[in-house]
């Protein structure tokens, strides 16, 4: 399969206030990135909408951290796709293993998001990952396909390449964290593209982008997403800084 756009994206997690983000967006948009990137950055809630001002006829796609999976009601300290759409944002980031562990959002919880997020027009980046102690107990292919299979049920196959997926085993992510050498990345989206395939087909599972997360560095990158089935990697901490941001991105086409 000839390769389209490499992802390469961050997520500013609980970073940047309005005016830190609306900076950093504007420095973003002043930047210009290889042809052969995709660059998208997820600020907070509260940074949203001047991020996507900031950023509108760049090149960067902007999204949200994470959403309700309804569009309005009596939902204390939610944030609907209707109010993430109205922003401006295209994409909105689902399941992260910080919302599932602290949070306790579930597979169901996730599949009820995936399917509002695109009902309303927004692309779904939907994160999974293993423990350390699936990781330990060699059950890292079985969780990932559990996961996917349940994120994605019901999802026609037209719908299905729209979402985003990234791989991010919970044990690599954040300052504890370890990173993953690239034949286990490499075996891992491997199956996670055979999944793909059979709940979907040939052709849809095929043009579903996978992106890498967890310890991602300018260092580690280009590994990473040289391998067939990587399509982009997802940051935390060394994309904080826009200029370390962009030379990651460079760093990959390299
Ligand atoms: O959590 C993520 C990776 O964080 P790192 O700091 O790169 O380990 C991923 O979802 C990007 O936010």
């Amino acid at each position: 399969m000839e390769r389209d756009a490499t992802w390469v994206g961050t997520s500013w997690k609980m970073n940047k206030g309005p005016s830190a983000a609306a900076e950093a967006a504007d420095r973003l948009a002043r930047l210009s990135f290889p042809a052969t990137i995709q660059p998208f950055v997820i600020p907070p809630f509260t940074s949203l909408k001047d991020v996507c001002d900031n950023l509108s006829g760049s090149r960067v796609i902007v999204g949200a951290q994470n959403m309700h999976w309804e569009d309005s009601g009596a939902w204390t300290g939610e944030i609907s796709p209707v109010m993430i759409s109205e922003c401006g944002a295209e994409l909105v980031e689902i399941g992260h293993s910080e919302r599932r562990t602290h949070f306790g959002e579930t597979d169901w919880i996730v599949n009820l998001k995936v399917h509002s997020a695109l009902h309303h027009g927004l692309r779904p980046l939907v994160c999974i990952g293993d423990t350390a102690k699936e990781y330990s107990h060699d059950v890292t292919l079985e969780t990932l396909a559990r996961q996917l299979k349940i994120a994605l049920h019901g999802v026609s196959e037209q719908n299905i390449p729209r979402v985003l997926i990234a791989y991010e085993p919970v044990w690599a992510i954040g300052a504890g964290g370890r990173p993953a050498d690239v034949p286990f990345i490499d075996k891992a989206h491997n199956h996670l593209r055979s999944v793909l395939i059979n709940l979907a087909g040939l052709e849809a599972g095929s043009a579903v982008r996978l992106l890498y997360g967890g310890s991602v560095t300018q260092d580690n990158a280009a590994s990473y997403s040289r391998l067939q089935n990587v399509n982009g990697v997802f940051v935390g901490r060394a994309a904080w800084n826009v200029d370390h941001f962009h030379a990651l991105a460079e760093g990959v086409v390299a």
